[in-house]
């Protein structure tokens, strides 16, 4: 590959990646590098815990950069309440985009109403704003996988999305090209958890994911001359 096609196959890649920085013990000056990164390699957005969402936002202020944050992050098991109020902080914060844990263990023990009325919970606090719905794949059998699409579609998020990367998995192609399959072309696919080069960045793409999410974000778009130009 020529290096403009590598450079530009680098810069479309990059434009998927919400890059993440989430760990417990990130301090100010890791997130505004963070923020830094992603303006010089014009990644999606910064995802970052909530304690840090207004000051992404402010970093990112009149950039194409968004800012994303996550809710009921890493369990999911908050309950719809608490969920819906943490989103309408973030959304009062200034994110724009949204990644929460569903209720794994309603999901898991066929509570469906429970599931339901959490997403509804958020996508109502945070109406208008891009809302990702995290399933974490590595816990759940594929019909569980299904029934989570389902039910984030009919509840009007946006995307959906494998894992949070604190689990035991993280994405896999098989998930990406079922959860693909079940949302068609109605919601957004985010492949995230253990991505850290381009050839597995790309991989997810051709299996369906239309955004990446990784903290290994600068290395997988310096490592993508290998990638193929178009994404
Ligand atoms: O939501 C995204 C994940 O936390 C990223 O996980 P990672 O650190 O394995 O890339």
């Amino acid at each position: 590959m020529s290096t403009n096609k590598a450079a530009e196959a680098s810069i479309e890649l990059a434009g998927l990646i919400d890059h993440t920085v989430l760990k417990p013990d990130a301090s100010r000056a890791d997130v505004a590098r963070h923020c830094d990164e992603a303006l010089e390699h014009g990644f999606a957005s910064v995802c970052v815990n909530g304690v840090h969402a207004g000051f992404v936002a402010q970093r990112l202020k009149n950039s194409a950069v968004m800012t994303c944050a996550v809710l009921g992050f890493p369990l999911g098991a908050s309950g719809a309440e608490s969920k819906a109020l943490e989103a309408a902080a973030l959304v009062k914060a200034g994110a724009d985009e949204l990644d929460m844990v569903l209720d794994i263990g309603a999901l898991r023990e066929g509570d469906l109403a429970r599931v339901e009325a959490d997403i509804r919970a958020v996508r109502e606090a945070c109406h208008g704003k891009v809302l990702k719905v995290i399933l974490e794949t590595a816990l759940l059998n594929d019909a569980q996988k299904e029934t989570a699409c389902r039910i984030a579609a009919e509840v009007g998020a946006d995307f959906v999305k494998t894992s949070t990367g604190f689990s035991t998995g993280g994405a896999t192609i098989d998930d990406v090209k079922l959860m693909r399959r079940i949302v068609g072309d109605k919601l957004g696919v985010k492949a995230s958890g253990g991505i850290r080069d381009a050839q597995t960045a790309v991989a997810m793409v051709e299996a369906g994911a239309n955004r990446i999410g990784a903290s290994a974000s600068v290395a997988i778009v310096s490592g993508a001359s290998d990638a193929p130009a178009g994404y």
